[in-house]
């Protein structure tokens, strides 16, 4: 049920399979060890975010009052992020097709009922050629996918844990959200929700 589009979009449900995804949390374990999740806050309206966010990389995602952008460092302790390990990073290489590594993998921890991301573009990266590669691990997500605009019409995915998606191409671009997780759809998390990784490109290589 593999599914290509011709807008660069690529769904991969099954591309972990149940040792890969348990090896995925021990990762994400360790990352957040290193750089705790934290919540953070919308820019100008300051309303928080519904899920929790840490980093890896060189690059981490972050927001606040002022912005959305990336950081070196961890806001609340000025220490670097970890780096991205070998396996996320085998990922990357594998799914992407891009000629540079990674720079950060966002991880988002949708810990369960009201948990959500509302339709949006990413677009705090220097480079929007290098694809954008996402990894589902724990509860069902449901995934709305729209088109650049964010008028156009959406399709929604069922994001199993083992999921990969690839947004590249035209789909890069495109307006994306998460309206809501299946909760308890999954034991691979002890404490339940969802966790999303995903793979970046940040500067022009
Ligand atoms: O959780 C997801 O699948 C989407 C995450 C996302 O869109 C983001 O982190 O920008
Ligand atoms: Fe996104």
């Amino acid at each position: 049920m593999n599914r290509v589009t011709d807008d660069g979009f690529r769904f991969l449900p099954g591309h972990l399979d149940r040792a890969a995804q348990e090896a995925l949390v021990a990762v994400v374990a360790r990352i957040a060890e290193e750089a705790p999740f934290t919540r953070f806050v919308m820019p100008r309206t300051g309303r928080p975010f519904s899920i929790d966010m840490t980093n890896a990389g060189s690059l981490g995602w972050i927001a606040d009052r002022q912005s959305y952008r990336y950081s070196p460092v961890q806001p609340a302790n000025g220490r670097p992020w970890p780096a991205i390990p070998e396996p996320l990073l085998r990922l990357w290489r594998d799914l992407s097709g891009y000629a540079h590594d990674a720079e950060c993998c966002l991880i988002n921890h949708y810990r369960g009922e009201g948990a959500r991301l509302s339709l949006h573009r990413d677009e705090d990266e220097e480079d929007f050629d290098a694809p954008i590669v996402n990894i589902s691990l724990g509860d069902t997500g449901i995934f709305r996918l729209g088109g650049p605009a964010r008028r156009d019409p959406t399709r929604s995915f069922a994001v199993e844990s083992g999921t990969a998606m690839v947004f590249a191409g035209p789909s890069r671009m495109f307006y994306h959200g998460v309206d809501r997780l299946r909760v308890g759809s999954s034991r691979l998390l002890p404490e339940g929700g969802r966790l999303n990784l995903t793979l970046r490109r940040v500067t022009r290589g």
